[in-house]
Formats: C-alpha cells, structure tokens, sequence
C-alpha cells in the first residue's frame, strides 16, 4: 500500500502550499509530489518576464508582474481542474493579492489606480463559485532567521540585492494573512518539524496530517 492509500488522500486532491519566499514551498512540493505520485505545478521564476526588472524597480513593474503572475497561476489552475487533480501546487493564487500587491500598494511601490485594477481582475476571477479552491493549504512556517539563512543559501541573484527589511514586512503580513484565511482547510507546518532533504522518511509525518484534512 502506498502513503497516498494509507492516509486515504483522494486521487484527485488538490495540495497548494504556501508561505514565505525561501521557506522550502518548491522542496516540499517536490517531496509530496513524490511520495504521493502526484503532478506538480510550479511558479515561473526563471522564464518570468519581469521579475528582475520588478526586483531593479518595484514602482515601475510592480502591476505587470501581478498580471503575469495572475495569468500564469489561472491557467494553471485550468491545467489542473482538466486534468482532474492529484497535483501539489507551489504557492497559492491567494497570496499574489493578500501579500505582494497589498504590500507594494501600502508600502507605495504600487499605485491607488493600478492596485485597484488588478483587485477587481483577481476577484473576478478567483473569488467566484466557479473557480475551484484547493482541498488544503499547506503553510510553511518558520523563525525569520532560518527563513533569512534559506534565501541567502539558494542565493538568487535579485533577491540577495533586495535590503532585510523587504523580507521582515513580508514575514509580518504573512503571519496576519494566515491567521485571517477561511477560503479552504489549512495545515500548519513548522519547517522545524521535518527534515524531508536529510531524511526523506519524514515526508510521511506531513502526510499524515494532510490525511486528517481530506479524506476520500
Ligand atoms: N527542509 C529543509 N531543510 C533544509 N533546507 C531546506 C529545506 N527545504 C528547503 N531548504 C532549502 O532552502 C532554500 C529555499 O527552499 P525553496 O524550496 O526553494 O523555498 P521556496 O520555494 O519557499 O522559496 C533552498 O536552498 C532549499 O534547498
Ligand atoms: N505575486 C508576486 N508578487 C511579487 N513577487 C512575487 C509574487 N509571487 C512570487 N514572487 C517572487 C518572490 C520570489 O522572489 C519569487 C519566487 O517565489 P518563491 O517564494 O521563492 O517561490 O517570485
């Protein structure tokens, strides 16, 4: 018996996981993708058209990068609603709008105008009956030490040039955010609590809880 039948994790289940830039999304998604035989779907980081540009100057690229990744996340969840599910998703749709454009909008990167253009896009399209929700979130978190260590051990170029505070008013929002969203189940994850890159056993204590939430 697989870990997926041993915890009665449907088929078609839908895993998005969030939480923080560098907090190990993409290597859980790999790990659950993996021990649950289930497709990934991934963030455009190095094909994306303006995440350099929007890392170089926020005020300028802050509302093309939103749309691009706006667009990019809706047909991937089109993806995955045809091909009827059994996908880990690294990051939620949820938290371009909770986080990053509430962000640039408050801290005056984005503006009144283009914000709002972009708030009525996303809920036009994502909060509506007609859009499928996950069957749980998964939220990554952790101390914004280690979380800081993680990004700066990846090493990607524009984020190592983007100054602490960016990342610590980030870190903030996201404690808020989480704490404030009912749109589908969600299970906390302390990134303390598993080691999936020195002990890939450990996977199965995360699938064990995600067994709790969806039940076939
Ligand atoms: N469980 C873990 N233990 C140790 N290092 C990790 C773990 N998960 C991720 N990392 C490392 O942290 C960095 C960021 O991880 P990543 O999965 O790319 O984060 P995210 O997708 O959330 O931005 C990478 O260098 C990765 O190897
Ligand atoms: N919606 C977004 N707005 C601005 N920046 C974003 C958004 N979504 C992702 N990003 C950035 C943050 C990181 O630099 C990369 C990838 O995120 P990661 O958490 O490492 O998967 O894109």
């Amino acid at each position: 018996m697989n870990l997926r039948e041993k915890y009665n994790i449907p088929q078609n289940a839908v895993i998005t996981i969030a939480g923080t830039v560098g907090v190990g999304k993409s290597t859980m998604t790999n790990a659950l993708a993996n021990a649950l035989q289930f497709k990934t779907s991934f963030e455009k980081v190095d094909n994306n058209p303006y995440l350099d540009k929007f890392y170089a100057d926020f005020e300028r690229w802050s509302f093309h990068l939103q749309i691009y990744f706006l667009a990019e996340r809706f047909k991937e969840q089109k993806k995955i609603v045809q091909s009827g599910g059994g996908y880990i998703q690294d990051r939620s749709i949820y938290e371009d709008t909770g986080i990053f454009a509430k962000m640039h909008y408050e801290k005056g990167t984005m503006s009144t105008v283009d914000y709002e253009t972009y708030t009525s896009l996303f809920e036009a399209m994502v909060m509506t009956p007609f859009f499928p929700h996950p069957d749980v979130l998964i939220y990554l978190e952790g101390s914004l030490e280690d979380i800081l260590k993680r990004i700066k051990l990846r090493g990607r170029p524009m984020e190592q040039q983007t100054p602490i505070s960016y990342w610590e008013e980030m870190y903030q929002r996201y404690e808020n955010w989480i704490n404030n969203f009912n749109i589908c189940p969600v299970l906390k994850i302390n990134i303390k609590d598993y080691d999936i890159i020195s002990n890939q056993q450990s996977i199965e204590t995360v699938i064990e809880k995600i067994g709790h939430i969806v039940q076939k």
